[in-house]
């Protein structure tokens, strides 16, 4: 898919299974909710082929429409509307919907009901937004960012009814640039950037799966120029060593005392003061800068 110059999605091959959340995680930018957009039929893919629960979303799209769910980044709901008015709508819409009261109460919708959707906040839109996906009893839900600009409350709220829909049967496939949420939430995370997918895996795989650690080293003044070639060449092919600013470098391999004492034996060699030295679990964080040689918060 393309903009223009801009390739937004470069021919991106990804299968979701039914019953599972799939978190699309990637940087600003990196085609995610144009992936989305696209499985949900509001895009027509210039190459290749989308099938969602077997269907074409586009030519199919009537058939389609009362068994997926959609939360958009931003609007779906008319700016003049109440917000549990508009709930109640959605819901007349559909067979079996879920209960509006409940899910009012869940999403902490209460204080905001009343109030026309232009005036509610970042935050209760998406809540209204999450909660106009799921009341139809979809057997798939697509969430774009469904946490942004929440609170830790409501995050976990959130997170909790997405967990309890997997429960249920239903497949979740959400986006998002929070780590935290991929690696609590998700089945499988599939890592886009630049609109290419650059790793998938359970969150174990992708971290802890390998057997690898990591070794974080922050230093008091920039890096002599080379560092990390030369701490690299220091420490063999077993470990990986990444630049993640001027004062600091991610180390992954196995973070055992003899790799803790060629560290220190470089530093002291290269003239470097270690500031920290922290040793840890492989986050999906460090898995992005690992391929890209970027932190996916830049
Ligand atoms: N309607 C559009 N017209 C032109 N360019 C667009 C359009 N929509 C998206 N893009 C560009 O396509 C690329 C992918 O955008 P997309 O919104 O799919 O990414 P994203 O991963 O969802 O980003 P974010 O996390 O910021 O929402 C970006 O470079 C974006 O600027």
């Amino acid at each position: 898919m393309a903009y223009g110059d801009t390739v937004a999605v470069d021919g991106l091959d990804l299968t979701v299974e039914r019953g599972t959340i799939t978190a699309v995680l990637g940087p600003n930018g990196a085609g995610k909710t144009t992936t989305l957009e696209t499985c949900e039929g509001y895009r027509r893919p210039q190459a290749g082929t989308v099938r969602v629960l077997g269907l074409d979303p586009q030519a199919d799209r009537t058939a389609l429409l009362p068994r997926i769910g959609v939360m958009l980044q931003s609007g779906g709901a008319w700016s003049g509307v109440r917000a549990v008015e508009m709930l109640r709508h959605v819901a007349s819409l559909h067979a079996h919907p879920l209960d509006v009261g409940l899910l009012v109460d869940r999403l902490g919708l209460d204080e905001c009901g009343r109030t026309p959707y232009r005036r509610l906040s970042g935050g209760q839109q998406q809540r209204l937004g999450l909660a106009m996906a799921v009341v139809g009893r979809p057997e798939l839900v697509f969430v774009d960012e469904p946490t942004a600009g929440m609170d830790p409350q409501l995050r976990r709220a959130t997170w909790q009814l997405l967990e309890e829909m997997r429960g249920d049967g239903v497949t979740v496939v959400l986006t998002t640039h929070y780590m935290d949420e991929a690696e609590r939430l998700a089945d499988t995370v599939h890592v886009i950037d630049h609109g290419r997918l650059i790793a998938s895996g359970t969150p174990f795989e992708l971290t802890r799966g390998t057997g690898n650690s990591t070794i974080r080293l922050v230093v008091t003044e920039p890096f002599p120029p080379g560092a990390p070639a030369s701490l690299q060449a220091t420490l063999g092919p077993d470990t990986d060593v990444r630049p993640v600013n001027a004062q600091s470098l991610l180390i992954t391999g196995p973070a055992d005392a003899s790799t803790l004492a060629k560290v220190s034996a470089w530093c002291e060699q290269h003239g470097v003061l270690p500031e920290s030295l922290t040793l840890g679990q492989r986050t999906l964080e460090d898995v992005f800068l690992q391929i890209t040689g970027r932190e996916l918060a830049s």
